[in-house]
């Protein structure tokens, strides 16, 4: 018997047998580890989008929302990609030239097109939702605000996109939504936080949203929105006051002023030296002021600021009425609002206000806010200009009324005391999105938040593939372990021929 031969016969670890089950076993764990982790891996970032035009009464802004394609519908993290400004005026301002507000789109949409990737353009949902600026048009001529919708719903129809509709909201709606999205962005619906509210002020409407203890929907049921989200109910209080955005008020604010139609009005609420003529009809042109156009007025008049916070503000109070409250507690207007309750966030014309005037710091005690508004009104118009030259003149000129009006609606609207108001939060943005209604909107739309918590896995991703790779190893080991009765013996012992 050659030496080769014996060698063989002694280690039985040689044998094909032996070692084919043993590379057999090898691959198979492999194989198992690698499938565990490739199956597991979040799948390479493929993202969906969705679109949604805020038509508001002074502008439309168009967002490009997205989220990661297998997370729809539960857990994923939507994400504001781009925004765009659509040039000129809201769609309610071409009421006389409907066929405008569709070319108006036109920009954004071709902006749009390009940053959403071609292959998902025709399942990216597209939505506009109208607010307070067709809500007044629709009152005041629903022909009119009809034709704008047509003209609108034109221009969208020929984008890729896959277009959902255009519809006014209702303030309810426009209320809930804005909670919804500082909320979900706040991550707070998901992780059942107490809740943030939501202060909204547009150009024609503002918005007040959030969660009260001891508020459960009766009292007031249209101020009640009910929600079940990720497994939490909530009982949303939520108003919104047409004819109360900053621009409207100070339509409100102007009309008390002229009311016995004069030539020259000395304004507290514009700045010293500010003085501009203005015209009687288009002051009147809207419904939140037409029935007060004084009779007999003359064209114009002349419209000058004398810069005094205080009675800006005695002005600013006589737009809200105090005097009759059916409920246990009233905002104004007559208008149930339960306890203030939580911070709250306020964003839109809130903050590019509040910015403006260097005023977002709610941590400053309110009277020292008051006394920097009073210095900043006084200030006369010419200095104004001067340390503002690229502030367009026609903002310029409105940020005294403008703050007066905030901290007025904040604190004798809505009842906010010196020590609440530090709950405020005047937010722009939260985590790269704006706040506003729009996320909400479309996060409700192609249901996206859940009723019921969703079913999470029990251990998170890498918990799991550790685990996998844990108990192969072992499974290696055990293997070898397994063969150990065909192992060679110690050249020690003694060898039986
Ligand atoms: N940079 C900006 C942009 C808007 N704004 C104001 O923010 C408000 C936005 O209102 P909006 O157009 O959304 O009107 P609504 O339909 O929400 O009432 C308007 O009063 C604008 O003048 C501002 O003060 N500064
Ligand atoms: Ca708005």
């Amino acid at each position: 018997m050659s030496a080769q031969r014996e060698m063989k016969e002694k280690n039985p670890w040689h044998t094909p047998v032996t070692i084919i089950i043993t590379v057999i076993g090898v691959i198979a764990i492999v194989a198992l580890v690698t499938v565990a982790v490739l199956q597991n891996r979040p799948v390479s970032q493929k993202y969906k989008y969705g679109i949604v035009l805020d038509a508001g009464s002074s502008h439309t802004a168009l967002y490009i929302y997205e989220w990661p394609a297998e997370k729809d519908n539960n857990t994923g993290r939507v994400e504001q990609t781009h925004s765009c400004k659509v040039k000129g005026k809201g769609i309610s301002s071409y009421a006389s030239e409907p066929w405008k507000a569709g070319e108006s789109l036109t920009l954004c949409m071709q902006e749009a097109e390009q940053k959403v990737p071609k292959k998902r353009h025709h399942e990216t949902p597209l939505y506009l939702g109208a607010t307070a600026g067709m809500r007044l048009l629709n009152m005041e001529n629903s022909s009119a605000s009809d034709k704008v919708f047509q003209a609108v719903e034109k221009a969208l129809q020929k984008s890729p996109f896959s277009y959902q509709g255009a519809r006014i909201l209702s303030g309810q709606e426009e209320g809930a939504f804005g909670w919804v999205t500082v909320n979900y962005l706040d991550d707070r619906l998901m992780q059942g936080l107490e809740t943030t509210g939501a202060l909204d002020l547009g150009g024609a409407s503002t918005q007040i949203s959030f969660v009260s203890d001891n508020y459960d929907g009766s009292e007031s049921p249209s101020n009640s929105v009910a929600f079940r989200l990720y497994g939490n109910d909530y009982n949303l209080y939520t108003h919104s006051f047409l004819c109360y955005g900053k621009d409207q008020v100070l339509r409100m604010a102007l009309a008390q002023q002229t009311q016995s139609g004069p030539r020259t009005i000395l304004d507290p609420c514009f700045h010293p030296g500010y003085t501009e003529i203005k015209n009687y009809s288009v002051l009147y042109d809207s419904p939140c002021v037409s029935d007060r156009k004084p009779q007999g007025a003359p064209v114009s008049f002349n419209h000058r600021g004398n810069g005094s916070f205080g009675q800006c503000q005695e002005i600013v109070k006589s737009v809200f009425n105090f005097t009759s409250c059916k409920y246990s507690q009233c905002s104004f207007n007559g208008v149930f609002q339960p306890l203030l309750q939580g911070p709250f966030g306020a964003f839109s014309a809130y903050y590019f206000v509040m910015n403006f005037l260097n005023l977002t710091d709610t941590s400053i005690p309110l009277d020292t806010v008051k006394d920097k508004l009073t210095r900043y009104c006084a200030t006369p118009w010419d200095q104004i200009k001067l340390q503002h030259p690229n502030v367009k003149l026609n903002y310029l000129e409105e940020y005294c009324f403008s703050g007066t009006y905030i901290l007025t609606l904040l604190t004798e609207g809505y009842n906010f005391t010196s020590e609440s108001y530090s709950n405020i939060k005047f937010i722009k943005k939260i985590k790269g999105s704006d706040a506003g209604w729009t996320l909400g909107y479309m996060l409700n739309l192609t249901n996206m938040i859940p009723a019921e918590a969703p079913d999470s896995p029990p251990l998170p991703h890498a918990g799991y593939v550790s685990i996998v790779t844990i108990i192969a190893l072992l499974l290696v080991v055990l293997f070898i372990l397994s063969l150990r009765p065909l192992w060679p013996r110690c050249s020690k012992q003694p060898h039986i021929i």
